[in-house]
């Protein structure tokens, strides 16, 4: 039996809609589900070859209706031959051609046209497409411009399923099941995403403080896991959203994408279990913080309830902040110069402080790996200051199995590696200095591959994971000649 039946129960509630809890007592680690996609769809404005998903801007040459890049030759056969009996005209072709969201809405109605993947289409339909919250918004008019009615005029809707009406709230209910249920995948293009709809994944609820991780492979597989050790009957959380952003950012994302609030633990407390993830400094007091009260949203002192802030000038602030975060970019003298300058106004683990500090340490990476800047000590020291404050913000909000901890964990562990060898070589640390910061890179280094060694190997964390594999060994290597050279150091 395959693990997601052996391990998991599908239940449903009112609120949640259908959710799964543990049917088994799982370990950290442990695997729940390995699943393929039923669907790989764009984000809405692009346009991928339905071949091989780069982005492209020409179309498959026999049923010009899907695109086509340049370097293949078809796409699956089935749906190429359904669109080339279309009968359309070359304007009609042409005017669909326009739409780039249309190739999603086609995807679905051709799982519909074909037996063979008439059990994949109905499975779809069962998931959340949250029709009524998203009638009449934005996104439900802007579906009806630039799908609905293009297919409607050009009469591609009359003639699928030899005629049988395919209506508007039809294909509503598909996009919004791929708006809601869909996870973001790693395009073939660096930095670009996709999105790939899983009949079960799709079935984990959210929370902000999940007990699952979940990575995608490069065959686009998806493997859910455990973070941490987990009862039976406790309901099983997947995050919907970037663990880094503060509690109004993430509520904002779930409530506009996927029409709910979220009301778990981290989300109703102020203080975002302790990190200050969204906290502002009280100018009054010393050490005082304001926070957003959860009931009355009231922006208040935790230590004076009497020093509050106007919401106006919270939002003007943030707003202010990321427009200035945006136009230091790549710039480290301006990102160090805004982090000070913030730090007057928000805690040091601000999510927009806690950006900075990535984008910081980023930078440094990139000096200390090019030896020609002969970086300084202190470029070496700034950079560990900056991992082990993002490593402490990581270890509440992800307390379990992290790829965000793991890699800056690593971090950490190999820039102290290096700056220990860089004084040893200098001079400033002796034999038994450089002996036992090496056995400190160990121990994080060992602590980081535990946590990536559970990423599928076909995912840049887990090609992350054989480097450290490599990078321990040298380091054990290192070591062990270190202790040949100088028998008095312990090792
Ligand atoms: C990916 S689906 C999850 C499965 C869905 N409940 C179903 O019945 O198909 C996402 C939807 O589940 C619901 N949901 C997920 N997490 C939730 C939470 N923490 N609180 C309330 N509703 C949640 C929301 O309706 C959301 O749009």
């Amino acid at each position: 039996m395959e693990d997601f039946a052996k391990k998991c129960e599908v239940k449903e509630d009112e609120t949640m809609g259908r959710y799964v809890v543990a049917a088994v007592n799982i370990k950290a680690g442990e695997t729940l589900l390995l699943e393929q996609p039923v669907l790989l769809l764009a984000n809405n404005a692009d346009r991928r070859c339905s071949n091989c998903h780069q982005l492209t801007s020409t179309f498959c040459g026999k049923c010009r209706l899907m695109p086509l890049c340049a370097d293949c030759v078809d796409h699956l056969d089935l749906d190429c031959q359904r669109l080339a009996k279309l009968e359309l005209q070359l304007e009609q072709v042409q005017q669909l051609a326009a739409h780039p969201e249309i190739v999603n809405a086609l995807k679905y109605l051709l799982l519909r046209e074909h037996a063979e993947m008439h059990s994949q289409y109905e499975e779809l339909l069962q998931m959340e497409a949250h029709l009524t919250r998203r009638r009449g918004t934005d996104i439900w008019l802007n579906y009806q411009k630039q799908v609905i009615q293009p297919l409607q005029s050009a009469g591609v809707l009359l003639q699928l399923r030899n005629g049988e009406s395919i209506n508007e709230e039809l294909l509503q209910r598909m996009l919004g099941i791929a708006d809601i249920n869909s996870f973001e995948i790693r395009a073939p293009e660096l930095g670009g995403s996709m999105r790939g709809l899983y009949v079960k994944a799709g079935l984990f609820v959210h929370s902000c403080v999940p007990n699952l991780v979940a990575a995608i492979d490069e065959q686009r597989r998806i493997k859910l896991y455990a973070n941490r050790s987990i009862a039976a009957g406790e309901v099983l959380y997947n995050c919907y959203t970037n663990i880094l952003l503060g509690t109004e950012e993430r509520r904002k994302i779930l409530k506009i994408g996927k029409c709910f609030d979220c009301q778990c633990a981290r989300c109703l407390d102020p203080t975002e279990l302790g990190t200050h993830m969204s906290s502002f400094v009280c100018v009054h007091c010393a050490g005082g913080y304001i926070v957003k009260q959860p009931v009355t949203n009231v922006w208040q002192c935790l230590l004076n309830p009497e020093h509050t802030l106007k919401p106006e000038f919270v939002s003007n602030v943030l707003e202010r902040a990321k427009e200035e975060v945006f136009h230091a970019h790549g710039d480290i003298y301006r990102l160090e110069l805004l982090l000070a300058k913030l730090g007057r106004l928000l805690h040091g683990n601000h999510y927009i402080m806690l950006d900075l500090k990535q984008h910081i340490a980023s930078i440094l990476r990139q000096i200390l790996q090019n030896m020609a800047h002969r970086p300084s000590r202190k470029v070496y020291e700034r950079k560990i200051r900056l991992c082990q404050e993002i490593l402490l913000v990581l270890k509440v909000v992800v307390p379990g199995i992290s790829r965000l901890k793991a890699v800056a964990l690593y971090e950490l562990s190999n820039t102290q590696a290096e700056l220990a060898r860089k004084l040893f070589s200098e001079q400033e640390h002796n034999s038994a200095d450089l002996m036992a910061e090496l056995q400190q890179t160990e121990i994080m280094m060992r602590e980081s591959l535990r946590m990536l060694l559970y990423e599928p190997i076909c995912t840049p964390e887990g090609q992350l994971a054989r480097n450290m594999l490599r990078e321990l060994k040298d380091l054990q290597n290192d070591m062990k000649l270190l202790q040949q050279s100088n028998p008095d150091v312990v090792n």
